[in-house]
C-alpha cells in the first residue's frame, strides 16, 4: 500500500517483477500519447500500472493483464494538481476531492487551518492519515497564524505544535503567510518556524497583495518560496523576477486568471516553468464545472502553448514541491494519476484515474466509497448549552463595517439611531454580532452593504466558529438563532418571522455533510435570496468569513472586539455576557 508517497519494500520488488513480467499488470493504457514531461513532446506508448503505481512507459507490451484499454486516438496527461486549496469552504476536503477527481484535478495540496479549530493535534494528524486513503492524493499545509485576532491564540499556534506539524510527512508548505507585516516587524519566533521549513526542504507560501519590490526582496530574504495574490500583470512579473514561484489565480473573489495571462504574455513572457495556477478556495457555485480543468482550458484560449498550459497543473506544481518523482507526470515511479482527454486542447478528461482507480470511465463517474467517519472525529451537528435574547441584541457603539467590496471593510460612524428594535430599509445600515459559540462574550456593532432589507441572519460557518448575526430586526435574528439551534450549524435567513432560506453544515457547524452538487444548488439559492435582500457584491461566504479575517484592511469583527487593522488596536473590546 502506497503511505504518504512511499511504497514498502516488498512492493517496490514486486514493481520490478511487473517489468520482468513476472507479475501482469493491473491496468495497461495501450496506444497512448501522452505528455511526456521531461522532453515536452506527445509520445506513443503503452502505459502499464500496477495498483497505484505507474510501472512502465515504453513500446513494449505484457504478456498478460487484468485490463487493458485501448488509448488509440486519445491524449493522455498526468492528473490535475491544485497547489492551493482551502477544502473547508462550505465543502468538506473529502467531497471537494471527490468533486475536484470528477474533472481530472487529482491532487490536492490543502489549507489546515480549520483542522487547527476543529481537533487537538492527535486527532488531526489521524484524520490526515485518513485522507491517505482517498484515492485522490491529498497534501496539507502548516499555517504560522490565525488571521484573526484570538483570545487563545497560543493554545493553536506554539512552537511545540509548529514543529510536529511542519515534519509530518503530508504537509508540504508552511503558510500561506497572513501574518507577514508581525515577521518584517521582528517576530522571530514567526522567522524560527519559517527556517525549520525550509530545513525541512518544504516550502512557505506567502500572502502578499500589493507588496512592493522592497517588500517581496525582505520576504524573499526570510524565506518566502511562493506567492499567489498577484492582481496584475506586472504583479507577477515582479515575482518571478525575483525567484519567486507565482501562482496564477481563478477563485470566486478573484478570478483574475484570464487577465493576468493576458498581460503577462503581451508583455512579451515566454518560460511559464515558475507559474502554477490556483482556484484558491472559491465557494461551491464556482466550482460546478471543475477546477484546475477549467484553468487549463482559459490557459490555452489565452494563447498559453497547449504543454504549458498542462504543466503549469501538473509537473510545475509537482517540481515545486519537491514531488516530481511521485506526481505530475507519467514516468516509471509515479503514482498513477492519469487523465485521459479526447483532444489535445480539451482538457475535461472523458476518463480519469486516481492511485490507479477509474473515477471516470468513458465519461461515467464511478461509486466511491465514504472514507472520513467525521462522527468518529467528534465533527457532527453543534449543541449548545446556552440561549441567547434581546439582551445580546444591544447595540451602541460610534464606528460600524462599511463593505467597500466582497472583503475590504472600512470603519465609518454611524449616524442612524441604532438602540431601536428594528432598523429602517432607508438607511444603509444592519446589526452586526459576533457571538462566542460556548457564549461567553459578544461585540456588538453595525455593517453597511450586506443587506438592505434582510431581517435577520446567521452563520456558525466563521473564521473561528463563533456565530455571525447580520440584520435589520431583532425579532428576526433571534428567530434565525432558534432555527440554527435546531438545526445543529449553518446559515439562516429569516424575513418577517419566516425562515426564507437555510444551508445546514451539521459537520461542526462549518461544513456541508451531502453531496457537492446538492451544496451547490444551496449555495445558489442562499445567494440569490441575499441579492434579493439588498446584498451588493459577489460572493457572501467570502464576506461573512472575511468579517473576522485580519489580513484584510481596515477593520474587523473579531474575538477580542472590533479591531483596527493597521494599528493593530482594539477600538471597542467584547463584552462579557
Ligand atoms: N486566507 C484565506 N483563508 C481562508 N480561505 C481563503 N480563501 C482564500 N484565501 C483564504
Amino acid at each position: 500500500m502506497l503511505e504518504n508517497g512511499h511504497w514498502r519494500n516488498f512492493e517496490l520488488r514486486k514493481h520490478v517483477k511487473v517489468v520482468e513480467g513476472k507479475i501482469a499488470p493491473t491496468l495497461v493504457l495501450k496506444n497512448a500519447t501522452y505528455l511526456n514531461m521531461f522532453l515536452n513532446q506527445w509520445l506513443t506508448a503503452n502505459i502499464w500500472i500496477y495498483n497505484e503505481r505507474i510501472i512502465y512507459v515504453g513500446d513494449k507490451l505484457p504478456e498478460q493483464a487484468t485490463e487493458v484499454v485501448d488509448c488509440k486516438g486519445k491524449y493522455v496527461v498526468p492528473g490535475y494538481m491544485e497547489p492551493h486549496a482551502h477544502p473547508f469552504q462550505l465543502y468538506n476536503p473529502e467531497v471537494l476531492a471527490k468533486h475536484a477527481a470528477k474533472f481530472g484535478t487529482t491532487t490536492l495540496v490543502n489549507d489546515n487551518l480549520s483542522w487547527l479549530f476543529l481537533l487537538e493535534k492527535k486527532k488531526a494528524f489521524s484524520i490526515l492519515r485518513e485522507f491517505d486513503k482517498l484515492p485522490v492524493s491529498m497534501y496539507w499545509w502548516s499555517r504560522f497564524d490565525p488571521q484573526t485576532a484570538m483570545l487563545e491564540e497560543d493554545q493553536l499556534f506554539n512552537t511545540e505544535d509548529m514543529l510536529d506539524w511542519l515534519n509530518h510527512p503530508s504537509v508540504l508548505q508552511g503558510g500561506e503567510l497572513t501574518g507577514w507585516p508581525s515577521l518584517l516587524n521582528g517576530d522571530d519566533r514567526l522567522l524560527y518556524w519559517i527556517q525549520e521549513m525550509k530545513r525541512k526542504g518544504k516550502r512557505v507560501e506567502g500572502h502578499l497583495p500589493g507588496a512592493s519590490e522592497n517588500t517581496l526582496t525582505k520576504m524573499k530574504l526570510l524565506g518566502i518560496s511562493a506567492d499567489h495574490e498577484s492582481i496584475s500583470g506586472e504583479d507577477v512579473i515582479n515575482r518571478l523576477k525575483l525567484g519567486y514561484q507565482v501562482g496564477l489565480r481563478y477563485s470566486s473573489i478573484r478570478p483574475d486568471l484570464p487577465q493576468l495571462l493576458e498581460e503577462i504574455i503581451g508583455a512579451g513572457l515566454t518560460s511559464f516553468e515558475q507559474l502554477t495556477m490556483t482556484t484558491d478556495g472559491a465557494t461551491p457555485g464556482f466550482y460546478e464545472n471543475g477546477l484546475m480543468n477549467v484553468c487549463i482550458e482559459i490557459a490555452i484560449q489565452q494563447g498559453v502553448p497547449i504543454e504549458d498550459a498542462y504543466r503549469m497543473a501538473s509537473f510545475n506544481v509537482a517540481k515545486h514541491f519537491h514531488l516530481e518523482e511521485q506526481l505530475g507526470c507519467i514516468a516509471p515511479g509515479r503514482i498513477a494519476n492519469i487523465n485521459i482527454l479526447q483532444a489535445k486542447d480539451i482538457p475535461h478528461p472523458e476518463s480519469v484515474l486516481a492511485k490507479g482507480k477509474w473515477i471516470v470511465r468513458e465519461n461515467v463517474e464511478q461509486e466511491l466509497p465514504s472514507y472520513i467517519n467525521w462522527e468518529k472525529y467528534k465533527i457532527k451537528p453543534l449543541q449548545f448549552e446556552w440561549d441567547m435574547d434581546l439582551r445580546d441584541l444591544q447595540f451602541s457603539i460610534p464606528i460600524g463595517l462599511d463593505m467597500i467590496n466582497d472583503v475590504i471593510i472600512k470603519p465609518y460612524p454611524i449616524q442612524t439611531d441604532i438602540t431601536v428594535n428594528e432598523l429602517p430599509e432607508y438607511r444603509d445600515d444592519a446589526f452586526l454580532l459576533l457571538l462566542d459559540k460556548k457564549g461567553q462574550w459578544r461585540v456588538n456593532t453595525t455593517i453597511r452593504g450586506f443587506t438592505k432589507s434582510l431581517g435577520g441572519l446567521v452563520s456558525s460557518f466563521s473564521q473561528t466558529g463563533d456565530l455571525i448575526f447580520i440584520g435589520k430586526n431583532k425579532q428576526d435574528m433571534l428567530l434565525a438563532w432558534k432555527r440554527l439551534k435546531e438545526l445543529g450549524g449553518g446559515i439562516v435567513l429569516v424575513q418577517e418571522g419566516e425562515v426564507v432560506a437555510e444551508l445546514p453544515l451539521l459537520l461542526g457547524g462549518r461544513m456541508f455533510a451531502g453531496s457537492m452538487d446538492d451544496l451547490i444548488e444551496k449555495e445558489k439559492e442562499l445567494k440569490a435570496k441575499l441579492l434579493e435582500f439588498g446584498y451588493q457584491f459577489h460572493d457572501p461566504i467570502y464576506s461573512i468569513l472575511f468579517l473576522s479575517s485580519t489580513h484584510l484592511p481596515y477593520i474587523r469583527i473579531t474575538q477580542e472586539g472590533i479591531m483596527d487593522i493597521k494599528k493593530r488596536e482594539v477600538l471597542f473590546p467584547a463584552t462579557m455576557r
